[in-house]
């Protein structure tokens, strides 16, 4: 099939170039001309692991990227993927989905043949329906069902494994209230996926599939937070919360994923979906009481660390070393990231905070404030540190050992039970 892709961010690259190796003819489009050259030449604009060799072995033949809305009316389909940012309110702002269907809608003004626009982006139920498809029938001059279909499909890759969450879905979720063409175009672009590895196909309405998106990642966070609750009630305890998270999650009813507990959720989805579910129930007069708590429990982690630091040094005037800027391992995405509150806390109390990440994402969050400095290993941040705060499971903190002895005082506290040294040290488990 032939398929555009609007957006050439971090789930549009990785759609575009997963669609390719599914063996589509796509064409990406984006409005940053920086990225479409990046594409052209076959660089990955996004760190992800797996997606480089699909763009090595696809661009200039099946994948293609342009800044011209022209080449959509030439493909069957098209996925839009542009963001969706949070509002002061923590309402979704969806004004590039709506720019780009109205591009899109102005594109195929001309076509004869139907063409499907499908909502990759995530959006609260109902805004498809009543802002984009009045704003491409509004540039298309074509009537929603009949010149064109509109479709919702949610996308749940996690960042740092998008390409193998693409490639080997739990799920695919197909939002269509029951248009048959929508359906038809949805299920041919995906039946090379499902041929390979058969994922249920949830063929739902559309304000359903939009939900299921925000119901996934409000439920996983939820899960976090609760998982914080009760380690932050271990700890008290003298109870080891990693051994009751083990035991638990045994439990085909609770599941074994999501239950490390620690310095909180962060990223691009999980804090902004969160306060756009919770914007939307209040747009409607009911106040989301657990969600809210779900998102109190996750602010008061990194400050719960320090709290703990606190209890064996006084970080007023003195180096403490915040190891991990990114939000999880395998990027170097800052936002959302659980460093950004701890530094502030730092700071507050007259601290130099020592930044280490290894990717980019030190000298991003680090650029931020004033007085947070950079180091170039975990070993230099922790050097003559007073204390150190671990925010990111990166797999090299666990083999941190030597380095801990050039701390002025060995003060650890670990908010990801990453350190496995323990001898020698002031170790501080978060939740254990
Ligand atoms: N990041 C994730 O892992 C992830 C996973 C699932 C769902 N989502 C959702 O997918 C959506 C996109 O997220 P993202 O992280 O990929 O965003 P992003 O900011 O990384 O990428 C968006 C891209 O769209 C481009 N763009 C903006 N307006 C445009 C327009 N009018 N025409 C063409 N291109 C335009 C931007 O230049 C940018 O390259 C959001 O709704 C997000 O909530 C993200
Ligand atoms: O047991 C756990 C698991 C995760 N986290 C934290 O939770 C956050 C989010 O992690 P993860 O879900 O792996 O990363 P994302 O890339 O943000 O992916 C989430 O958000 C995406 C965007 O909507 C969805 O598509 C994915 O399904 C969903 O997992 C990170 O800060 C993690 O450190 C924990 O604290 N404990």
């Amino acid at each position: 099939m032939d398929v555009s892709v609007i957006g050439s961010g971090y789930v549009g690259t990785t759609l575009a170039a997963c669609l390719a190796d599914l063996g589509h003819d796509v064409v990406a489009v984006d409005i940053d001309e920086d990225i479409v050259t990046r594409l052209n030449e076959g660089e990955a604009p996004i760190h992800e692991p797996g997606l480089q060799p699909l763009l090595d072995a696809y661009t200039g033949s099946r994948l293609r990227a342009t800044t011209d809305y022209d080449a959509v009316p030439e493909t069957d389909l098209t996925f839009v993927t542009v963001q969706t940012p949070s509002r002061e309110d923590g309402s979704i702002d969806i004004s590039a989905v709506e720019a780009a269907c109205r591009d899109v809608g102005e594109s195929i003004a001309e076509k004869d043949e139907y063409h499907l626009v499908v909502v990759k982006s995530t959006v609260i139920p109902g805004m498809t329906e009543e802002v984009l498809a009045p704003a491409i029938e509004a540039a298309s001059g074509k009537t929603e069902g009949e010149g064109f279909g509109l479709a919702v499909n949610p996308e749940f890759q996690a960042q740092g494994s998008a390409v193998q969450d693409f490639m080997e879905p739990d799920k695919l979720v197909l939002g269509t209230d029951g248009d048959d063409r929508a359906l038809d175009l949805l299920a041919n672009c995906y039946e090379p996926l499902v041929v390979d590895w058969d994922p249920p196909v949830v063929e739902t309405g559309r304000r359903e599939a939009a939900m299921i998106k925000y119901a996934n990642n409000v439920f996983l966070a939820s899960k976090i937070s609760l998982i914080n609750e009760l380690g932050n009630v271990c700890k008290e305890y003298g109870v080891d919360s990693y051994e009751v998270a083990d035991a638990m999650g045994l439990d085909d009813r609770i599941g074994a994923a999501f239950l490390r507990s620690g310095a909180g959720w962060g990223g691009s989805c999980f804090p902004k979906d969160t306060a756009a579910l919770m914007a939307a129930a209040r747009e409607r007069d009911y106040e989301p009481e657990l969600l809210g708590q779900v998102v109190a429990v996750n602010d008061r982690q990194p400050l719960r660390m320090i709290e703990l630091l606190e209890r064996h040094v006084d970080p007023s005037g003195e180096r403490i070393a915040v190891l991990g800027a990114a939000f999880k391992p395998g990027t170097d995405d800052t936002r959302g990231t659980r460093s950004r509150p701890a530094i502030e806390g730092l700071l507050e109390r007259g601290a130099t905070p020592v930044l280490y990440d290894p990717t980019e994402a030190a000298a991003s969050l680090a650029s931020e404030f004033d007085g947070v400095e950079v180091a170039d290993s975990a070993a230099d941040a922790l050097e003559d540190a007073s204390g150190a705060i671990v925010m990111t499971d990166w797999p090299e903190f666990s083999e941190l050992d030597a380095a801990f002895d050039a701390m002025a005082d060995p003060v650890v506290v670990d908010g990801r039970r990453i350190i496995a040294r323990r001898e020698g040290l002031m170790y501080e488990g978060l939740t254990w």
